[in-house]
């Protein structure tokens, strides 16, 4: 058993149902709480269409590999494919912490690092994070609220929630 933070991103195909279907997924993984849906401008060096985020906490019955192994069954149902780093894909599905026994797990390990490496500078991650735990930490980094803070402030300003029209 542990506690996990899952970050969820999708910019190919109806992203909106790829998104739901991995949330609702993950409810027989323990989930706890699921953050609504962000549209967010393309983090990193590749040009691509804008991403729907979210966030997940889940808490069952996995170990770190376990969650990795989850999210990689995840991807692959949304019928992602091996393609460009930071480039578009169906669902991206990334650990961000993983708690267990009351300690994070920490890893340097390029097959599992924790928590993730890039959380702390990723609003797509942090603003979806806060707005389902505004008191999370994410471990060696601190606060998330203060991690927002110290971000330039049109990055956190472009993560909009987003609603399907109607
Ligand atoms: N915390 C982590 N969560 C998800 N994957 C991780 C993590 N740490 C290491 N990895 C490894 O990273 C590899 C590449 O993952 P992926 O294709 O999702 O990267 P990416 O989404 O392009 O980049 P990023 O990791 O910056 O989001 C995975 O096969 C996985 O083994
Ligand atoms: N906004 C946003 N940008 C990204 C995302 C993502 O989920 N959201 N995932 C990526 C894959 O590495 C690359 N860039």
């Amino acid at each position: 058993m542990s506690r996990a933070v899952l970050s969820l991103g999708a910019n190919l195909g109806d992203r909106a149902a790829t998104l739901a279907e991995a949330l609702e997924a993950l409810a027989a993984d323990g989930l706890v709480a699921r953050s609504a849906l962000f549209e967010t401008p393309p983090w990193g060096p590749v040009e691509q269409p804008a991403y729907l985020n979210a966030v997940a906490l889940v808490d069952g019955p996995h170990d770190a590999a376990g969650w990795l192994a989850r999210a990689h069954e995840l991807e692959q149902a949304a019928g992602r494919t091996r393609e460009v780093r930071w480039g578009a894909r169906t669902l991206d599905v990334d650990v961000v912490t993983v708690e267990a026994d009351g300690a994070a797990v920490l890893s340097d390990d390029p097959v599992l690092t924790l928590p993730h490496p890039r959380a702390h500078e990723r609003a797509f991650v942090l603003v979806p994070w806060a707005s389902v735990d505004p008191a999370a930490v994410l471990p060696g980094h601190g606060p998330v609220a203060d991690l927002l803070a110290a971000l330039p402030r049109e990055e956190v300003d472009a993560v909009i929630r987003w609603e399907p029209r109607p």
